[in-house]
């Protein structure tokens, strides 16, 4: 992913230097005289420790008294709270984002660790920054989210002590790879893990120190800050080195001791390195530009940030007071004065902007798997309805419903939330493609005036910024993403798919009840013609006629008798007193029936048709425009006799809104029957009993 990358805030500052003399050692009081004094908290005077010097040799000035003028000046009385009081501006700028380098420089023995570390009851710059870090992540009132890990770093004869190798990170500056960092919750947890690598940490006994260290550590500590608004996230990344050298003590005495003590060259490399890393960025600062030689030594390319990169420096520099002590006291504090010199250029770590894109891409990726997630429970219920429709209660589908519109509010939010994405994306390209007419204008304007000067190159600066984030919006092609999403989260409204699933369904399930009523009639009325031939054979048979009488007498009727099944000899035989019951027949599957009207004269009947949804409501008489078929089979159960009502002569009586059939009944005098010619409209049967 392509980052968008803000335009470049930078500020010259000067390294701090604070220069720390320590009391006197038990040890050292017996035969060390105090040379070092310090005045107005700023200057450092440093005593001739020959006393033997003359008069004579004053006033030529030729004692070896030396003075200097710091930032800040320590005396013995001072505490490291003292100190760290100077430098806890500097400290602070770690939670905005900007980097921060403190490191204790001086002769073996002078109070370097004890000036980083401290103890108990003089906590030193280390424990103090930690604290100061944290305190102020606990106060911040905004809704920003911190995150603080730690590196503790041992740089032991030019060899990292986990032999891990130093590269460059365009982002993060020099790294070292490998380097294990941990997430650290509080101050306590970081002093924790210090005090373990500090005892790890390898000292030795010098004649100037009992436990002196012989290694370089690094503490490094850095602060992630993710301010958040709606749609963007900017990260901004605080890092603070916090170092504690090596003394040279051991180094000069296994060397070319004596001489090299003196011109300050003596000690170990990455020190000596450091001197003269300090040397070039001091005549740079007066002479103009010169090589620094940083990559001479791990511990030189490590600070390198802090000694002219991106940092607020701040340098400590310790020195012994006691006179056997001069010489080193004297090269640390050259050295200190070269230093003030040295200029770094601070600016925040914003983070890359791509977070922008990230968040829209993190976004689109829960939407996508929301999307997954429905459709997923759309089809899941959609192979239940399959499977148990019959099974489904109201209160089921009432709910489901409920939840079904609670989905759909919710992704009509998302479409909304995408739009103002992709407004808001849209904006910042309009802004861009403005500022970059500006610049080109400006640009131009500029040129006349002076070719390449230093507004021209800074304008061109910034409209490359501006030309990389239009590419990069271009390029990560979020605009398009967004679109896309929109109109995915439009056409995969599954909700829609299963509503019309649901009223589908519900629509069958009418249909089915329908079908299952007409089936149970349709049963009813088997059922009742059944009894009625049976009823009608018993009758015939109670008459005496025999099978082929009763055929013959049909047959002069011009009557079809359907299913010749004589019933079981004794049944009763019952006449009924007056039409009733039910008959249909089918039509192009749908259903006619006859009902029986208690109010009509006796024997009267009429048809009707039967409407799917009106079964159980009030009938309506068959329409004019419903015509019936010509030849139509009816099976009226009343007479009891089957009858084919054919085309015949039989007349139709025209009456109202009727035709009148004359009874087959009364016509067949007591067994007869007739075709007749329907055609169309109403009818009604009359019969006479
Ligand atoms: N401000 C101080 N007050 C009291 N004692 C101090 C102070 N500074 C240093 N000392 C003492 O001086 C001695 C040497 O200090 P320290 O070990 O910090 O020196 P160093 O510069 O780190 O030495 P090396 O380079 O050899 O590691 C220690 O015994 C320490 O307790």
């Amino acid at each position: 992913m392509p980052s968008i990358r803000p335009p470049a805030w930078k500020q010259t500052a000067t390294l701090q230097v604070a220069v720390k003399c320590r009391p006197l050692t038990e040890a050292e009081r017996q035969q060390n005289r105090h040379i070092v004094h310090i005045t107005n908290n700023k200057g450092v005077i440093v005593l001739d420790p020959d006393l033997s010097k003359d008069y004579l040799d004053l006033i030529q000035n030729r004692t070896k008294e030396k003075r200097y003028s710091f930032d800040h000046a320590f005396g013995p009385e001072c505490t490291n709270t003292d100190v760290y009081k100077c430098i806890s501006s500097t400290i602070d700028g770690v939670v905005q984002g900007l980097n921060a380098t403190v490191f204790a420089y001086g002769a073996t023995g002078s109070g370097k660790t004890y000036t980083m570390v401290g103890t108990h009851n003089d906590p030193g710059l280390m424990v103090l920054s930690l604290h100061t870090i944290f305190d102020l992540i606990k106060k911040d009132e905004s809704s920003d989210e911190f995150e603080v890990s730690c590196s503790y770093l041992e740089v032991y004869n030019e060899v990292f002590f986990l032999h891990l190798e130093l590269r460059e990170d365009p982002e993060k500056g020099i790294v070292v790879a490998g380097l294990r960092t941990i997430k650290v919750q509080s101050a306590d947890k970081i002093l924790e893990l210090l005090n373990i690598g500090n005892s790890r940490r390898k000292t030795e006994s010098t004649e100037a120190n009992a436990t002196s260290s012989r290694s370089h550590a690094v503490l490094e500590i850095t602060v992630k800050r993710k301010q958040r608004n709606n749609y963007r996230t900017q990260v901004l990344r605080g890092k603070l080195a916090l170092v504690d050298l090596a003394g040279s003590e051991r180094a000069s005495e296994t060397q070319n001791a004596g001489q090299k003590l003196r011109d300050g060259a003596n000690i170990n490399r990455s020190l000596l390195a450091l001197a003269n890393c300090i040397n070039a960025l001091g005549k740079q600062h007066k002479k103009g530009l010169a090589y620094v030689p940083y990559r001479n030594s791990k511990l030189t390319r490590i600070l390198k940030d802090g000694l002219s990169g991106n940092s607020q420096t701040v340098m400590v520099a310790t020195v012994s007071p006691a006179d056997g002590q001069y010489h080193h006291t004297v090269n640390t504090l050259k050295y200190a004065d070269r230093a003030k010199e040295i200029k770094t250029h601070i600016q925040k770590n914003i983070g890359p902007i791509d977070t922008h894109i990230t968040d829209y891409e993190r976004m689109i990726d829960n939407l996508q798997v929301e999307v997954c997630r429905l459709k997923k429970e759309l089809a899941e219920k959609e192979s239940q309805l399959c499977k148990k429709p019959a099974e489904k209660t109201a209160d089921d589908e009432l709910s489901w419903l409920n939840f079904l519109s609670r989905e759909t509010s919710e992704n009509v939010q998302e479409r909304i939330n995408l739009q103002k994405a992709l407004l808001e994306l849209e904006e910042t390209n309009l802004r861009n493609r403005i500022e970059l007419q500006h610049l080109d204008d400006a640009i131009a304007k500029r040129q006349a005036v002076e070719k390449d000067g230093a507004v021209v190159q800074a304008l061109s600066l910034r409209r490359q910024v501006i030309l990389d984030n239009i590419r990069d919006n271009d390029e990560s092609g979020a605009m398009r993403q967004l679109q896309d999403m929109i109109e995915e989260a439009v056409s995969s409204n599954g909700n829609r798919t299963y509503l019309n699933i649901l009223s589908q369904y519900r629509l069958l399930g009418m249909t089915n009840t329908e079908l299952q009523f007409e089936i149970a009639m349709r049963d009813q009325i088997i059922h009742s013609q059944r009894e009625a031939q049976r009823n009608l054979w018993n009758m015939l048979l109670g008459l005496g006629l025999d099978q082929k009488q009763l055929m013959e007498l049909a047959a002069r009727q011009g009557v079809t008798i359907e299913d010749w099944t004589a019933p079981s000899v004794g049944t009763a035989m019952r006449l009924p007193s007056s039409p009733s019951g039910a008959f249909c027949w089918q039509e192009h599957h749908t259903s006619y029936c006859m009902m029986s009207q208690e109010k009509l004269a006796p024997g009267r009947c009429e048809l009707r048709p039967m409407p799917r949804r009106q079964q159980r409501q009030q009938q309506q008489p068959i329409s004019s425009s419903h015509p019936l078929p010509l030849s139509t089979r009816v099976s009226p159960f009343l007479p009891p006799l089957s009858v084919s009502l054919r085309r015949s002569k039989l007349p139709l009586y025209h009456a109202g809104s009727c035709f009148l059939l004359p009874s087959v009944l009364a016509a067949s005098g007591g067994g007869g029957g007739g075709s007749v010619t329907v055609k169309k409209g109403y009818f009604n049967f009359y019969f006479a009993p």
